[in-house]
């Protein structure tokens, strides 16, 4: 039985203290609610170490991941400062990410598998443009993006990924994908990864699915069988909101 996931991205949000009091509030959430799924908080770099230091038992990943080892690239991350941190995984090829800082399928692919390499969990994003949809190209945009990052991957090594399907034209717009445009794309990825590496392999990776999903939209999409949880981006900011999303996985 794969994992069923909640997993928060609060992109460029919260001041120090704000995130010290939202990560308190999710962490007695958990403990007081017993979730019926795993939560996941994507938090910016800054906060990280302080996050795992006050919240052992949170998983805490964070919003991206150096490609590369070490050395000189001024501003980068790397995989081993994250586990330094102990930190439990990144979140990596987000469509932000793509769009403003021009990641491409093969960088994705690198931080992918340095992030593997170094004991951390990636859930690698993927999705199309409004346009690629309008064009009906959404399930080869997939399938570049899922190939080119994942498919140089060992069986060993693409179970331990998770994906998160998120068409761009849904992000932050309140517009999400109907729940039966989300099953049949992620019906369609998993069967991208059947026939490359067979049906217990695909049957076992989880891909979630983001892009607005809110308290009340989040059950019908959370039910389709090959949605295995969220990505959630504004929903994740309130502990309400997040707290509700996880709890949906008790009606399910
Ligand atoms: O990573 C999260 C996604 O970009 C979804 O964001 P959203 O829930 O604000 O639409």
């Amino acid at each position: 039985m794969r994992k069923k996931i909640v997993a928060g991205n609060w992109k460029m949000n919260k001041t120090l203290p704000e995130a010290q009091t939202l990560l308190a509030e999710i962490d007695s959430f958990i403990q007081l609610n017993s979730p019926k799924c795993e939560v996941i908080v994507g938090i910016p770099f800054i906060y990280l170490e302080n996050a795992k230091a006050k919240h052992k038992n949170l998983q805490v990943y964070s919003e991206d991941i150096s490609e590369h080892r070490s050395g000189a690239y001024t501003g980068e991350i790397s995989a081993e400062m994250l586990t330094s941190i102990h930190v439990d995984g990144s979140i990596v090829g987000h469509s932000e990410r793509r769009q403003y800082h021009k990641e491409t399928d093969e960088q994705i692919g690198a931080k992918v598998k340095i992030a593997l390499d170094n004991g951390l969990t990636p859930i690698f994003c993927n999705g199309e443009l409004l346009e690629e949809r309008k064009a009906g190209k959404h399930f080869e945009v997939v399938k570049r993006q899922t190939e080119i990052a994942l498919f140089n991957l060992t069986a060993e090594e693409i179970v331990k990924v998770v994906i998160a399907y998120e068409p761009v034209w849904a992000i932050g717009t309140g517009e999400t994908a109907t729940p039966e445009q989300a099953q049949e794309i992620h019906a369609y990825i998993r069967s991208l990864i059947a026939d490359k590496y067979g049906k217990e392999v695909a049957d076992s990776v989880s891909i979630l699915y983001g892009g607005s999903v809110k308290p009340d939209n989040a059950k019908e999409i959370f039910s389709k069988p090959d949605v295995d949880g969220g990505l959630i981006g504004g929903a994740s900011l309130n502990v309400k909101d997040f707290g509700s999303l996880i709890n949906t996985y008790k009606e399910i």
